[in-house]
């Protein structure tokens, strides 16, 4: 796939210019009486402005027209799956798995339209909690930006590659990479077919790269992995510019009569990145037991306890197995956390079937699971030599320390859910005995 010109690095201050426009950014002041070529200078600010520098972020934008230029936000109805409302459904405990959603195939339904929120908790009013969406949709947004005044987008695509315009310049992911778009940042996403793929979204803080501890200064997901967009405008002009903004985790709707991707230049350390994820270092046992998922975690957003975080994002990625004297797939569980798992590729380790790519599952707070009965007692009998486990496979996590609630279309009007899911425990054997 032809791609975009991208830079490099996690959290790095960077400074980008559109080849069009040499020397569009001002040097040694950010607020120049007049910018060149006519720009108008707009900073956007992704923590307060006295936050310490470790945890200070924020860009200038030099763009052809301030984003202030627009008619007043009014509802928008077109996404009726979004939703914020913790409260539709009654509490439930129970293992849950869906078999994959559905991407439409009649009539036009674009990446805004195609959200639909499976579960989540807490309140973008104050701050704290996050919310799971998955996409669902086939057609390109057209004159159309959104972005997220509540929080953090980490989009995992599944099926189908996302072309995405940003104020920062344009992106490109397929499945296996990901890509996070902060609070406030306009996008618009162009697809091709088909295209499903799962959304976490943070309210409380940004995603940031896990510590190594005694791992060390290299390994997991590396800072040169990460790439960020570098400047493109378009100097675009038409009758009507829809742009969406989720508030509250309502969405509105301001048109204007301009693209809204009109940055020339722009400079700072507040900007979207992409990650492929076949590029993460994978650690784990050389010898025995089984490591906990956090050894996979790709990135994280922390909470204010530490070691806690709101939501981190894990990866279960193709690695070569080879503990000695161990069960080596995953443990039987019940977590403090809650477990909100999807399949981008392939096959997950722990379960034989029923759960497949553009499907999920859920193992909420202190919910038993494991491996099903074919899993388990495969494992236990297998001859323990060095192993390539999932090949060609590609699940992943998103760990809360949230309770989430289920959504009404989740639990019931996807008709995704798996009834039947419980069944994969129920024939587990009892093979306790105390002597022969
Ligand atoms: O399948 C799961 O539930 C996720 C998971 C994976 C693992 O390797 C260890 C613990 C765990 O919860
Ligand atoms: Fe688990």
């Amino acid at each position: 796939m032809s791609d975009y010109k991208y830079q490099t690095g996690f959290g790095s201050y960077f400074s980008s210019e559109d080849p069009r426009c040499p020397n569009s950014l001002p040097e040694g002041q950010n607020s120049p009486q007049k910018c060149a070529y006519g720009l108008y200078a707009e900073q956007l600010s992704g923590s307060a402005f006295t936050a310490p520098r470790t945890e200070n972020t924020k860009s200038w934008l030099y763009r052809i027209r301030p984003s202030v230029i627009h008619e007043p936000f009014k509802r928008y109805e077109e996404a009726v799956h979004l939703t914020r409302n913790w409260d539709e459904q009654h509490p439930n405990p129970n293992q849950m798995r869906w078999n994959p959603f559905e991407i439409p195939t009649s009539g036009k339904i674009d990446f805004v339209q195609g959200l639909h929120t499976v579960c989540g908790a807490g309140d973008a009013r104050s701050r704290h909690g996050i919310a799971i969406h998955v996409y669902l949709c086939n057609s390109s947004m057209e004159n159309k930006a959104m972005y997220n005044s509540d929080g953090d987008f980490l989009i995992v695509p599944q099926q189908g590659i996302l072309d995405i315009k940003t104020e920062f310049g344009r992106l490109k992911i397929a499945p296996n990479q990901i890509c996070v778009i902060q609070q406030g940042i306009r996008f618009s996403v162009d697809v091709n077919g088909p295209t499903r793929g799962y959304i976490l979204e943070v309210y409380d803080n940004h995603f940031k790269l896990p510590d190594l501890g005694p791992i060390g200064a290299n390994g997991l997901a590396n800072p040169r992995d990460f790439e960020t967009p570098t400047a493109w405008f378009e100097d675009k002009e038409v009758d009507e510019y829809k742009i969406i903004s989720k508030f509250q985790g309502a969405l509105f709707i301001a048109k204007q009569k301009h693209s809204p991707f009109d940055v020339v230049a722009w400079h700072g350390n507040y900007a979207p990145f992409r990650y492929d994820l076949s590029k993460f270092m994978v650690i784990n046992s050389v010898s025995f037991d089984h490591c906990d998922p956090s050894i996979f975690t790709v990135l994280t957003c922390p909470s204010s306890r530490p070691g806690t975080a709101i939501a981190d994002f894990v990866i279960f990625p193709p690695r070569w197995s080879v503990q000695e004297h161990t069960f080596r797939p995953p443990y039987y569980h019940r977590n403090c956390m809650s477990e909100f798992m999807g399949l981008i590729l392939g096959r997950y380790e722990a379960k034989e079937s029923g759960f497949l790519p553009g499907g999920a599952s859920l193992h909420s707070m202190m919910t038993p699971h494991g491996p099903d009965r074919n899993c388990f007692e495969g494992a236990s009998n297998a001859v323990l030599k060095a192993e390539r486990i999932a090949d060609g496979t590609q699940a992943f996590m998103f760990e809360s320390s949230l309770s989430m609630a289920v959504t009404k279309w989740g639990e019931e009007t996807c008709q995704k859910l798996d009834k039947s899911y419980y069944e994969c425990w129920q024939s587990l054997q009892k093979h306790f005995k105390i002597s022969d």
